[in-house]
Order: C-alpha cells, then sequence, then structure tokens
C-alpha cells in the first residue's frame, strides 16, 4: 500500500509533521518584498508618465493589460508573486505627450494586491457562527481554492474576502489595509449563478458591459475593443454570435456561459477576482479549462481566490493554495501540492488510490471510512468502546472534526500567526488622495447609460415580446372579438371587450417586469455599473415601442372586423386611447412589480386591483354605491371606456341633429363631457404610477439580492 501510495504522490510521510505554512513563509516574504519593490518601481517611473494623470491613470491600465498580458507572453511573465518581468523599460519611448498613455500601457500591470486574513469570524444571528476563525493568505500570481463539504462555509468566506459582506471579528487586510470602497473596482465577483441575459449574443453581452463599466476616459471604440478582446483571451471567438440562452432558450454550453460571466469581470481588469463554484455542473474536461484560465490570468498579476466543491485529481493539481474549510473551521491552509502529505503526516491517508481531493472532502466530511485512522483518535475511540469492532463503528463525525482541529491549530495555525503581514502599500490613487477623485470619472454619463441600457433591453426584449405565444394570444383574441361582432358597428360592448383586454394584457406584462430582473438589476447595481435612474427610464422607453406594435395590430383587426366608426378620427382617437390605457396599465404593473418584487405575489395583487377596477369601471355594475365610487377614479379602465363611448358615441348639445343613442338612459347617466378630464386623469396615472414604481425599486434592499 505504501507503495501504491508513493506511486501516486500522496503516500505517508511518517513521522515529521508537515507544515504547509513554513515552506510559505519565506515565498511570501519574498512576495512582499517583490510586491514593494514593484511598487517602488511604479512610483520612481518618470514623472511625466505619472501625470499622465489621475484621470487616466485607472482607464490607461485597462487598456494595457492586454499590451501587458502580450507582453508577458512573448516577452516575458509573471513570476507567483505578481511580479512582472518586463520586456520594455519606460526609457524605451519618447517622451511625446501623445505617447504618455502608450507609455502607461507598458508601465502598469494589474495592480498586485495581497489578501491575508486572520482568524475571520462571521456570525449570522444570535449565536449562530458560521465561520470560526479563518486564516489564511493569496498573493497575486496565485490561485487560492477553497474546498470543503456543502455547508463547510465556503461561500461564506468568500463573500467577507471579497468585501460583499462584513465580517463579525478578525482581519481582512489588503496589501495590509482594510477593506475600502475605492477597492470594490480592482474586485471581481463571478457568481455561482449565471446571471446573464439570455437572449443575448455572448459579443453583445460583453460589449454592452464594456460600455458600462469601463471608464469614460475609454472611446466607446475603446471599449468595444476591450470586448473583443476579452472574448479571444477566453477562447469564445467560435461563440461570439451565438445567443447566451436560458432555462427556456437554447444557447451556448455552460462552460461558454460561465467563461462569459469571468469576462464580465475581467473587464474591468481586477487584481483580485473570486469565484463562487466556477466549475459546478461543468464536465471535468471543461472544468479543468476554465482552471487553466484562472491560472492564466493568475499570471498576469492577479489574485485569484475560488471555491470548488468536488474537483478532479488534475482540476486539483492546479490550484496554488488550499484552504480546507469543515463545519465553518479551517483544517487546511497551505500549498495545495502539500495537503496530502501534511495529513499523511498527521496519520490520515488513504488506503486506496484515490483522487486527493475527494479524499480531503471526505476527511472534512468525517468519513474516514476506508482511511487508516490516526492512532491518537484509535485510542479516543478504545478507551471509549473498548473494541475495536464497535471501535470502528463508534467514530463520530465530531471527534474527526476535532482532531482535524486540534492538529490544525498544533501544525498550522501557529505558524501563519508568526507569518509577516504585508507592509501597507497604496492600493490606488482614491487612497493616496482620499476624496480628490471624482468616481464619476469612472462611469458612463447619464446619456450614454441611457442609450446603451436601451438599446440592450430593447434586443433583450424583443424576442421576448414577439413571441409566438404571445402574437398568437393577441391575433386570437382580435379575431375572436371580430367574429363575434362582425359588423356590429358602434357596439358598447366591443368598446367594453377592448377596454379589458387592453386594461390587463399590458398590466400583466408590466408586473414581470423588474422581479424578472431583479437579480440581474442588483448584481449590475451591487458594482455601480449605472444609475437606477437611468435604468429606469431606458426600461420604460424601451418597452413602449414594443409595447405599442402589438396593440395596434389587434385594434386594426378588431376595429375593421365589427364595423366601428369608419372616420380617420375616430380611429385615431380610439388608438389614442388605447395607447393611454396600455401606458397606464402598464405603469400599475411597474409599480406592483416594484412594490413586491415577487411574481406570484404581484399576480396576486394585480388580480384584485384589475378586477376592482374592472367592476367599478362601469361594464359590469352602472351603479357602483356612493362610498365605493371613488375607487372609479383611480381606474384606468372607467376613464378608458368613457373616453372609448366617447369616440364611438358623439354627442353634441344641438339636440335637433342628435343621434337617438344620445337620448338612451345609458348614454344620459354617463354624462359623457368632452373627455379632457378623462384624459389629464389618465396622464396623472401615467406618470404618478410610474414615479411610485422608481421609490419602491429605490427602496428594494438590492444587495441582498445579488
Ligand atoms: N445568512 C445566513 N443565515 C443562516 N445560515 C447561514 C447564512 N449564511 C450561511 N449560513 C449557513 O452557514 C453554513 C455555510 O454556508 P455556505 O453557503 O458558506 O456553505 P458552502 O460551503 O458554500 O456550501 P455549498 O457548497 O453547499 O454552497 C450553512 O450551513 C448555511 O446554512
Amino acid at each position: 500500500m505504501e507503495e501504491v501510495n508513493k506511486e501516486l504522490g500522496y503516500g505517508c510521510k511518517s513521522s515529521s509533521t508537515v507544515n504547509p505554512e513554513d515552506n510559505n513563509n519565506g515565498e511570501s516574504g519574498k512576495t512582499e518584498q517583490k510586491m514593494q519593490n514593484l511598487e517602488m518601481e511604479t512610483d520612481n517611473s518618470p514623472k511625466g508618465n505619472l501625470m499622465c494623470k489621475t484621470k487616466s491613470f485607472s482607464a490607461s491600465f485597462l487598456i494595457n493589460i492586454d499590451d501587458l498580458v502580450d507582453n508577458v507572453s512573448t516577452t516575458g511573465s509573471f513570476d507567483k508573486t505578481g511580479n512582472a518581468a518586463m520586456g520594455q523599460s519606460p526609457s524605451d519611448h519618447q517622451e511625446d505627450p501623445d505617447s504618455c498613455k502608450l507609455k502607461k500601457m507598458q508601465v502598469e500591470p494589474t495592480l498586485p494586491i495581497a489578501l491575508k486574513f486572520q482568524e475571520v469570524k462571521y456570525k449570522v444571528y444570535s449565536d449562530k457562527y458560521v465561520l470560526h476563525g479563518i486564516s489564511g493568505s493569496a498573493h497575486p500570481g496565485e490561485v487560492l481554492a477553497l474546498m470543503g463539504p456543502s455547508g463547510g462555509g465556503k461561500t461564506s468566506l468568500l463573500n467577507l474576502l471579497s468585501g460583499r459582506v462584513k465580517f463579525t471579528s478578525g482581519s481582512i487586510a489588503y496589501n495590509g489595509r482594510p477593506y475600502t470602497k475605492s477597492l470594490k473596482r480592482r474586485i471581481g465577483f463571478v457568481t455561482q449563478d449565471d446571471v446573464l441575459f439570455p437572449h443575448l449574443t455572448v459579443k453583445e453581452t460583453l460589449t454592452y458591459a464594456a460600455l458600462l463599466r469601463l471608464p469614460n476616459i475609454l472611446t466607446r471604440e475603446q471599449k468595444k475593443e476591450r470586448a473583443m478582446k476579452v472574448i479571444t483571451e477566453l477562447g469564445l471567438e467560435r461563440s461570439q454570435n451565438s445567443v447566451i440562452g436560458g432555462k427556456f432558450v437554447r444557447g451556448i454550453s455552460g462552460g461558454e456561459r460561465k467563461r462569459v460571466c469571468i469576462g464580465h469581470e475581467i473587464l474591468l481588469n481586477p487584481s483580485l477576482l473570486f469565484l463562487d463554484e466556477p466549475t459546478s455542473g461543468l464536465d471535468s474536461t471543461t472544468a479543468l479549462r476554465i482552471v487553466q484560465i484562472l491560472q492564466n490570468m493568475a499570471k498576469t498579476g492577479k489574485t485569484i481566490v475560488t471555491t470548488i466543491h468536488q474537483p478532479s485529481s488534475r482540476l486539483f493539481g492546479k490550484f496554488d493554495r488550499l484552504i480546507l474549510l469543515g463545519k465553518g473551521s479551517s483544517l487546511y491552509f497551505g500549498k495545495a501540492s502539500e495537503a496530502m502529505s501534511y495529513f499523511s503526516s498527521i496519520g490520515c491517508h488513504p488506503v486506496i488510490a484515490m483522487n486527493p481531493a475527494e479524499f480531503l472532502i471526505d476527511l472534512a466530511n468525517g468519513n474516514i471510512n476506508d482511511k487508516p485512522f490516526p492512532s491518537e483518535l484509535e485510542e479516543k475511540f478504545l478507551l471509549e468502546s473498548g473494541s475495536l469492532e464497535r471501535k470502528k463503528e463508534g467514530r463520530s463525525y465530531t471527534d474527526i472534526h476535532e482532531y482535524l482541529l486540534k492538529a490544525y491549530e498544533k501544525n498550522v495555525e501557529s505558524s501563519i500567526k508568526k507569518t509577516k503581514s504585508v507592509q501597507a502599500i497604496t492600493i490606488d490613487r482614491e487612497m493616496e488622495f482620499p476624496g480628490k477623485m471624482n468616481p464619476r470619472e469612472w462611469e458612463a454619463t447619464w446619456g450614454e447609460q441611457f442609450s446603451v441600457l436601451v438599446s440592450r433591453s430593447f434586443k433583450e426584449r424583443r424576442h421576448q415580446y414577439f413571441s409566438f405565444m404571445r402574437i398568437t394570444q393577441v391575433v386570437a383574441t382580435a379575431i375572436i372579438i371580430g367574429l363575434l361582432w362582425w359588423h356590429s358597428g358602434s357596439s358598447l360592448q366591443q368598446a367594453e371587450d377592448q377596454a379589458i383586454f387592453w386594461g390587463f394584457f399590458p398590466l400583466f406584462t408590466a408586473i414581470f417586469t423588474f422581479p424578472q430582473e431583479k437579480v440581474m438589476l442588483a448584481k449590475e447595481r451591487a458594482v455601480g455599473m449605472y444609475r437606477l435612474s437611468a435604468y429606469f427610464a431606458a426600461r420604460n422607453i424601451s418597452d413602449l415601442p414594443l409595447d405599442l406594435i402589438l396593440p395596434t395590430i389587434f385594434l386594426v383587426t378588431v376595429y375593421f372586423m365589427v364595423g366601428l366608426k369608419l372616420s380617420f378620427a375616430a380611429f385615431s382617437l380610439t388608438m389614442l386611447t388605447v395607447f393611454l390605457s396600455i401606458v397606464a396599465a402598464q405603469g400599475l404593473g411597474l409599480t406592483i412589480g416594484a412594490a413586491f418584487m415577487d411574481i406570484k405575489k404581484a399576480t396576486t395583487l394585480a388580480s384584485i386591483t384589475i378586477m376592482t377596477f374592472m367592476l367599478s369601471g362601469g361594464f359590469f355594475l352602472q351603479e357602483v354605491p356612493s362610498f365605493m365610487s371613488w375607487v372609479r377614479y383611480i381606474s384606468f379602465n372607467y376613464h378608458t371606456y368613457r373616453l372609448l363611448l366617447r369616440i364611438q358615441y358623439p354627442c353634441s348639445s344641438d339636440s335637433d341633429s342628435e343621434p337617438s343613442y344620445c337620448q338612451s338612459p345609458f348614454i344620459t347617466n354617463l354624462r359623457l363631457d368632452r373627455g379632457a378630464k378623462e384624459v389629464v386623469a389618465m396622464m396623472v396615472m401615467i406618470v404618478a404610477y410610474r414615479l411610485l414604481a422608481y421609490v419602491f425599486l429605490r427602496k428594494m434592499k438590492l444587495s441582498k439580492m445579488a
């Protein structure tokens, strides 16, 4: 067995305990030194270079990473500590002001950020701790894997390290400094779920993200180029024109989708990239490809931290460092390649050939059935149960967990504490000159955000709106109404049916808008991709043309089949009334959707509302009790109905030329005037409902949904 283990490379190291962190001390010290050197190199670059201005600072190094990566692949490389071995020095370039940016490109790599955390605890409520004091570090050029069984605390730790969630106690330092808002732009986070628009292509997805996320110092063309470079870097060229796809739409593969999510984050060239289970649900070859991409990215000076569930042995070999978590505690921290030796040294090693990752997760799960267990544990069980058989049955997860924890405290934790912390280094200009850099410099202007969002929303919704089902629903309803009231002329019933259909149809369509997009909205707002007002305005405007096309088809069909008033004025006014009704109904739908952000709840309230509006609107009940009559004034159905009747049954004050229906009690009771009040009421509703929807969206704790 010993031989088998040796052959596999993770055999028992017998007596001496391997201390994974001991081996790192020297390296991590060197890392810190190198990082400081790198920082100094940057600081010592020619003055003119640094004066290529605060404004262009971040932007220029964004473009530059590509040149840098090119340089790395052709002329040099990053070592494990994130130092770039550059092929060119700043002095290789002329002191031409126009070449300022170019020079920056070749001088500035990804700003290396080392992550160090000590005794990080995380409490979710009262005394429920999810993490019980985790320590470790990750350096530029490295991929740190957080591994462990389900519920071990991987995602929680990742969220804390990325600054998305506040920790309860302990410390997390980025180049020796605590988290600040300015770090946000240096951090990329790839969530476990792929939050992407299903109907956009890969190219559209990344281009829109580039247009929205990249700083304004870049031109539109440069932003698009950047998106294309990311596509190339991630090997997505072949699928760039394919749609992303989703539950109901076939699209690119899971691996490609994950790469698009990674691309979304690396557009901004983050120094720290966090990924939550980037390989879950992928086959081992695709997973390996993703991790290979992460490794390549790390080589450009990024610090990469990823959670991983059950990697294959080939994949496991790709990680530089590893934290093994079990029940919210750290069971191992050190080089991934030394994990097996460490566990062997404390008496835990597999008796059969197995994937090291599988073995480690089994250990963290307390499952050591086909593994020899350490003598200390054996003694413990022996003492408790007295017989070998019972002893084996009696082993519990808690005992094994405690044993591994004690071994960790004895062998690893103490040495982590001994490692010198990274000397605080400036992370970016905002830290250097607090408050002097305008955060708005980073983002596109309101107008640009609006136009990009309109275009994106239009492309995404185009497919949704003109779905076969939806067109069938509208056309079929129009034909049925047309046939039922075939050439019946200006029928009251017909006006009623239109008002009902166009009352509930847009309302029930609009309630889905915000709940459906809430995860995307939360994700994009969390990284400050755009202003809420730009999103809201864009969503309203981009919906309009689409929402008016189907009603037009409907109205034309019904109007002529039923044989309504054949005059241009009557047709146009009917059309306008229906449009007003649609936009008002939509506003109400948006408000209900934004108020709940939950489709089920929103649908329930929308059903109750529309029923109340219709009943009070005058179609079914002519005599509404006076204490309930106020409802009709906030009902767009009521105003639509009155306007439609007014158009189809005009009555003038001249009683001689008045048609006979003007004397009917039904019409006289309605006391139809010129319709100005109805139009004003509808306009007020259109604006007020939308304002209300915006207020609800603003108040919504979107961060909790991300
Ligand atoms: N906000 C919370 N409230 C209550 N319990 C929580 C909260 N966040 C995390 N937990 C609990 O903490 C534990 C760790 O959760 P976490 O999601 O970090 O585990 P994980 O290792 O990422 O699991 P998985 O691999 O299944 O995603 C779980 O038992 C989870 O239920």
